[in-house]
């Protein structure tokens, strides 16, 4: 099921929680919605749903408004399955019994609701928790219900609201494999919020960034590291140092640039023009220079990180130091020679 929005508005009082978001999710896709916490992540899915009204804006399932002016279909009449921070899970009844319900609902035979059931609380790792009450589960537990029963439903369209977020680091990886392993098995489209980029980069076919009830980029998860299209982006993707540079030349998607006494080649979008602009510098894009190319950096402080350390080193003539990675330890006071790989100057 493709999913597209059109200028969707919607506030809360004065606020406005979602504010003309427009996004089109192809059939079939893992998009991650990612943003800061208050930024209108929930509001959004919850407008896709059917359970939040929107203002103005259009929102349309496989092609069929759902959502628009003087329409408001329902949840259930929209076919997606929902898995939400907060579990949703049925108090009396037990783990297994609420995996089956939608598909007893849906009118399955018995012995095919029982093995569906054993199937999916196998793959969340709940078998052993099947006679439980939701209330005798920890948050991760019940977290693990609500998603083994979205599995069961074998919804077409699966929106999941920061689904892992109860979870601890060691299960939340294996249910990241489990989940990446169900949409490949599906093939259903698999709207997924988060506020955290790690998981948003391990799962997502699509990225977008949402801020303030905007989106500010949808984008692959490489394209949105390599080449974010602001400061705001640049920033909440990845680890980057933001260095302004006077661009000298443009070529062939490639800037001259200068900063302090550096003159480096990146990359840079095709309305790159010359003047005052924005560096993006990863931590990768500097590297121990071979040879005796390269300009002289000193290093300012270190941080072990576990078979590399993060290195920050200072240039002259520049303000602010830059972050690196070195796999060998180095010392505050030390000189370096330096190379600039690559490195993106921001269209804004
Ligand atoms: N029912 C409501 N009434 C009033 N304000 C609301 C309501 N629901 C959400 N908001 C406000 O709208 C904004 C967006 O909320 P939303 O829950 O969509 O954010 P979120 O990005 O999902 O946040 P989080 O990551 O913390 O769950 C917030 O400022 C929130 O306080």
């Amino acid at each position: 099921m493709s999913i597209q929005l059109a200028s969707v508005s919607k506030s809360f009082d004065a606020h406005k929680a979602l504010n003309s978001v427009s996004l089109s999710i192809e059939d079939g896709t893992f998009f991650v919605v990612l943003g800061p916490s208050g930024c209108g992540k929930s509001t959004l899915l919850r407008a896709i749903a059917g359970l939040e009204p929107v203002d103005a804006g259009e929102i349309k399932l496989s092609g069929q408004a759902v959502a628009g002016k003087g329409l408001h279909l329902p949840p259930e009449q929209r076919q997606v399955g929902v898995v939400f921070q907060s579990y949703a899970l049925w108090p009396h009844m037990n783990v297994a019994a609420n995996v089956a319900f939608p598909l007893e609902t849906a009118g399955e035979t018995r012995s095919a609701v029982a093995a569906r059931v054993a199937e999916c609380l196998e793959t969340v790792a709940l078998t052993p928790f099947r006679q439980r009450k939701p209330a005798e589960l920890s948050g991760g537990q019940r977290q693990r219900v609500a998603l083994a029963r979205c599995l069961a439903q074998g919804a077409r369209t699966v929106l999941m609201d920061e689904p892992l977020a109860n979870l601890d680091p060691h299960l939340r990886s294996t249910m990241e494999e489990e989940l990446a392993a169900f949409h490949r098995a599906s093939g259903a489209t698999t709207l997924f919020i988060t506020h955290d980029q790690r998981e948003a980069m391990a799962l997502a076919d699509k990225v977008a960034v949402m801020w303030d009830g905007s989106i500010l980029q949808a984008d692959d998860p490489d394209t949105l590291y390599r080449r974010p299209n602001s400061k705001k982006v640049a920033g909440f993707i990845g680890r980057s140092t933001l260095v302004p540079v006077d661009v000298l030349r443009v070529e062939n998607g490639e800037a001259q640039v200068r900063f302090g006494n550096v003159i480096a080649v990146v990359d840079c979008p095709d309305q790159t023009v010359s003047g005052p602009a924005t560096l993006l510098l990863r931590p990768e894009h500097l590297v121990l220079a071979t040879g005796t190319s390269g300009f002289e950096a000193t290093v300012e402080r270190t941080i072990y990180r576990g078979g590399y350390w993060e290195v920050f080193v200072r240039l002259e003539g520049l303000s602010q130091p830059l972050l690196m990675v070195l796999h060998r330890k180095a010392e505050p006071g030390e000189l370096l020679q330096l190379d600039i790989l690559r490195g993106w100057v921001l269209p804004e």
